[in-house]
């Protein structure tokens, strides 16, 4: 069934796992996260950007995720992904969607709780649910200071006025990440003693992991074997995420490991079939890549397999 994601976080968060939430931009991409958590019998959260909706339109991604809740049974949260303004949240919510971020990081604090209040009081009124985001995720690494840098993580005495003078179901915290197959340039680090306080600050509040692909290696040489030029993309090591997910972090968003998922398997199959021109076959091999990769995820990171 569409649910939303209330419950869905009380028993991660007290299961110590996490839930995925995975971006959605076409058929396959759909269909091989469904498929994968129909065999780990796993939640899951199929989420929209604004760029979805601009590339598929909002009535193909709605009627798509229709299908697969009809196809599976499986429990879905339909979720808007870094809603700019109130405008697209509203739209988003009449849309039938279970689940808004709004996403006023970019503001000065107080216009934060400003424009995510006026969502939440929309949202909470037809019974759905919203996300926000307090700090900045990375992304400006390159000639920034260490202490610049950590200057726009998430404050933990920031969060804790956040949710109370806002009322927001979850929250994006920055600790570290960033969206993107270059999240590192050294080795990869996340602030855990940030993310520690924020939890004892926020006890049993469900705290969302943005920018949280692996960028996974296989994926990553196989797009450079077959015609692609990504050198030194790296992304979160999964024990990092294994880590946040024990402590508070109950969604775990995930958008780049698909991408490159669908890539190195549509470069890999066109290259060793130069004779194929049958769209089936290379965006089913992505498909098929995805749903192997989401499975991993499931098990081997999320920890959310028959929850
Ligand atoms: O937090 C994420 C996913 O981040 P990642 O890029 O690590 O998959 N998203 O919100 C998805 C949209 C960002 C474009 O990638
Ligand atoms: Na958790
Ligand atoms: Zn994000």
């Amino acid at each position: 069934p569409l649910v939303t994601s209330k419950e869905m976080f009380q028993k991660a968060y007290e299961g110590g796992y996490a839930v995925g939430a995975f971006n959605v931009n076409n058929m396959e991409i759909i269909q091989g996260i469904v498929e994968a958590g129909k065999e780990e019998n796993a939640p899951l959260i199929l989420q929209v950007s604004a760029g979805a909706r601009k590339y598929a339109k909002p009535v193909y991604l709605r009627k798509l995720v229709e299908a697969a809740i009809e196809d599976t049974g499986l429990p879905i949260v339909l979720h808007l992904d870094h809603g700019e303004n109130f405008e697209i949240c509203k739209a988003c919510v009449d849309d039938g969607f279970t689940s808004v971020m709004i996403d006023g990081s970019k503001h000065p604090f107080e216009e934060n709780i400003a424009i995510t209040k006026q969502v939440v009081e929309y949202a909470h009124e037809r019974g759905v649910v919203v996300e926000a985001e307090l700090g900045k995720l990375a992304g400006i690494e390159d000639n920034v200071k260490v202490t610049e840098r950590e200057a726009t993580f998430t404050d933990p005495d920031q969060a804790v006025e956040f949710v109370e003078r806002t009322g927001v179901d979850s929250l994006a915290v920055a600790i570290g990440t960033s969206h993107g197959a270059y999240k590192f340039k050294g080795e990869p680090k996340l602030d855990f003693e940030r993310l520690e306080k924020i939890t004892k600050m926020l006890p049993g509040f469900p705290l969302v992991l943005h920018g949280a692909s692996t960028v996974l290696p296989e994926f990553v040489e196989s797009c450079n074997k077959y015609g692609g030029s990504i050198p030194g993309a790296k992304g979160v090591p999964e024990e990092m995420l294994k880590k946040a997910a024990g402590m508070g972090v109950c969604k775990i968003n995930i958008d780049t490991d698909l991408r490159l998922a669908m890539t190195a398997s549509v470069r890999k199959y066109l290259a060793e079939n130069p004779s194929e021109f049958d769209p089936r076959k290379y965006l089913g091999a992505g498909r098929d890549a995805i749903k192997e990769m989401v499975r991993h995820k499931i098990k081997n990171v999320l920890g959310c397999n028959g929850k």
